[in-house]
């Protein structure tokens, strides 16, 4: 029977720490401050919301939300975006994705701001992500599943990691960041062969592919390390993982749960890097 490692107590840590940070950059004057834009109001992009409202007051973080009617224009857009990087308040802006249709975002990528590029929408940030240059941001999700490894002492040199999801969001980067810690990694998709086979390969396995308990305990290898970053909904409209907890809990060594896991820490991790954009732009 597996450990259950928990978001909780590393949101916590990551949050304390914000939260003496943020009081230090205060006592110089400056607040620092997340602008998030929102187009609509899809019910993924509005939980998400009110989870890096909340994380925010917690850490003492201004906070100001734009939201833009549905049917804005891609010029529109732009102009809107453009205001933001140039607020000298603000020093990261979230946008919330995959935007609607009609909005081109392989145009808006290059508009947001780099430096204020939080959760890693722009083609500079990514690049920086796979050059392993720590001066950018990952993407906050990917970036959450490494701490929560870090806290509870997941050794990864050496190790064979499986990533299932090859998305932007999460399964490229969080690949990015295991290779940066000398893990040697596979990224599967929706046409890997063979995908249980492969998964029983991996010492660590992260599943990021948005289906709801695809991975049972024919995916697991006895003694495994399991992150689950799926957040779907069963069929009892019940928050569930990409992962079948009660199935691989008694094969793995660690497993994090959803709701409470990976889910749990994105948005302490968004704040971390609030901060750190803040302390570059101020250059302190
Ligand atoms: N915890 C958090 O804060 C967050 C959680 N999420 C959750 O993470 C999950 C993944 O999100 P995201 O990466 O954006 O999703 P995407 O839909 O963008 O990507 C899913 C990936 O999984 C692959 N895939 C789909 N079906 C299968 C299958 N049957 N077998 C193998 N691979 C498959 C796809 O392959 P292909 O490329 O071939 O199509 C794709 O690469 C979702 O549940 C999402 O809700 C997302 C963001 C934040
Ligand atoms: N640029 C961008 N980055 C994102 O990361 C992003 C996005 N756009 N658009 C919307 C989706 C959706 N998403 C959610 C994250 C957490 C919860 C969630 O419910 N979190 C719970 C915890 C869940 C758990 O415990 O596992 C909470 O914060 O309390 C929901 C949705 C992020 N997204």
């Amino acid at each position: 029977m597996g450990e259950i490692i928990k978001g909780k107590p590393v949101a916590d840590a990551i949050t304390e720490s914000v939260i003496r940070e943020v009081e230090e950059i205060k006592s110089r004057g400056i607040s620092p401050k997340l602008a998030i834009v929102r187009v609509g109001a899809d019910p993924s992009d509005l939980a998400y919301e009110r989870g890096a409202i909340k994380r925010m007051e917690k850490c003492g973080i201004d906070k100001e939300v734009i939201a833009l009617p549905v049917d804005i224009s891609q010029d529109e857009f732009i102009k809107e975006l453009k205001k933001v990087n140039d607020d000298e308040n603000v020093h990261g802006i979230l946008v919330f994705r995959p935007m609607p249709e009609h909005l081109d975002e392989d145009i808006i990528k290059y508009v947001i701001s780099p430096e204020k590029d939080v959760d890693c929408f722009s083609p500079v940030n990514v690049a920086k992500v796979t050059e392993g240059d720590e001066t950018g941001f990952p993407p906050a999700t990917p970036t959450a599943v490494m701490e929560i490894m870090k806290f509870y002492g997941v050794d990864l040199k050496g190790k064979h990691a499986v990533v299932i999801g090859r998305s932007l969001v999460v399964g490229k980067p969080v690949s990015m960041l295991l290779l940066k810690e000398h893990a040697t990694v596979t990224i599967c998709h929706s046409r890997t062969q063979d995908l249980p086979g492969m998964c029983r390969t991996a010492d660590v396995l992260v599943a990021a592919v948005g289906k709801a308990k695809l991975v049972d305990d024919t995916y697991v290898k006895e003694g495994a390390v399991v992150l689950d970053v799926g957040i779907n909904m069963d069929e009892d409209n019940n928050m569930c993982g990409d992962v079948d907890f009660d199935k691989c809990i008694e094969k793995a060594s660690m497993i994090t749960p959803v709701p409470a896991g990976v889910g749990s820490v994105t948005t302490s991790v968004l704040a971390k890097h609030v901060v750190k954009a803040c302390r570059i732009l101020n250059d302190i």
